[in-house]
């Protein structure tokens, strides 16, 4: 089957450029233990990527690795064509602006409304007047498909959804060209995951953002993902649209993609569902 087959809705993504994300030979470990080594991975301009990968493999160790919060022991790092490594702070900081993340557990602080969780990239980057923050809060607020009442509730306040979508208001606080997303729809029902998925593919079509998924959700795969790396033994062991990851001899990448649910989930995409 093929990925762009089930998602009539979807445009063709911008042609492939030069990556807006290139990592290389990378290797990360903790005291004795390697997580990674001799990594690659693109992620180009304007696409979706999904990254796939067994439970305590390293996806969220390698999304941390690529913002610089965990320190890598070999390899290279590129971002916008800028090798990491080579930024001042100044620069660090500009680039910092140019990605939002979400977090697994949307991380928003809880003793802030949902608003003032917005305002924290704000406050931290830019220095603008409170009125406009809350223009601009409220602007991330409805693109999130949130109801403006939600500006000042605690997050103990918001159902699961709700977090979801308040964290990526957040995220999307500085206009970034590229979002990171930790498992987005885990702990969603499927109907709630479904919605974000929609959303996640509204916002990279409206925006033109450029989207890191780390995902365990099949229908997110299968849904909205233009590409998808998969990650086993340490490296990205297969890398490609969906039809690649289904025609992939890989041990891993087989059992993940042609077990029952999957299967499942392929048949219901390919009839519309
Ligand atoms: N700060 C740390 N210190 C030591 N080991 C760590 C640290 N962070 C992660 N690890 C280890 O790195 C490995 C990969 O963890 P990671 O959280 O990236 O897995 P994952 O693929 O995201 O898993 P999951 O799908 O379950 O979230 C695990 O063995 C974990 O225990």
């Amino acid at each position: 089957m093929n990925a762009t087959a089930t998602t009539p809705e979807r445009p063709t993504p911008p042609a492939k450029g030069e990556p807006i994300i290139r990592v290389r030979g990378l290797e990360v470990g903790f005291g004795t233990k390697t997580i990674m080594k001799d990594l690659d991975l693109d992620v180009f301009p304007g696409e979706i990527l999904g990254f796939v990968g067994g439970s305590g493999q390293g996806k969220s160790v390698l999304t941390r690795a690529i913002l610089g919060l965990i320190p890598k022991r070999a390899g290279s790092i590129e971002v916008f064509g800028r090798d990491l490594d080579s930024l001042s702070d100044m620069e660090r900081r500009a680039m910092e602006r140019r990605w939002g993340v979400l977090f697994q557990q949307g991380a928003l602080f809880s003793a802030l409304t949902v608003k003032q969780n917005i305002q924290v990239p704000m406050r931290e980057h830019l220095d603008l007047p409170d009125r406009l923050m809350d223009e601009l809060a409220m602007l991330k607020i409805d693109m999130v498909g949130l109801k403006p009442d939600a500006a000042d509730k605690l997050p103990s306040e918001l159902s699961g959804g709700m977090i979801k979508r308040a964290s990526l208001a957040r995220a999307l606080a500085l206009d970034p060209d590229i979002v990171f997303l930790d498992e987005p729809t885990s702990g969603l029902d499927p109907i709630g995951a479904a919605d974000f998925d929609d959303l996640i593919a509204t916002l990279q079509r409206t925006l033109g953002l450029t989207v890191y998924m780390v995902t365990h959700d099949l229908d997110s795969l299968f849904t909205v993902c233009d590409r998808i790396a998969a990650l086993a033994d340490g490296k990205v062991v297969c890398e490609g649209p969906m039809r690649t990851m289904l025609e992939s001899d890989h041990p891993w990448v087989k059992s993940y993609f042609h077990g029952k649910r999957a299967r499942a989930v392929e048949t219901a995409a390919q009839e519309g569902h």
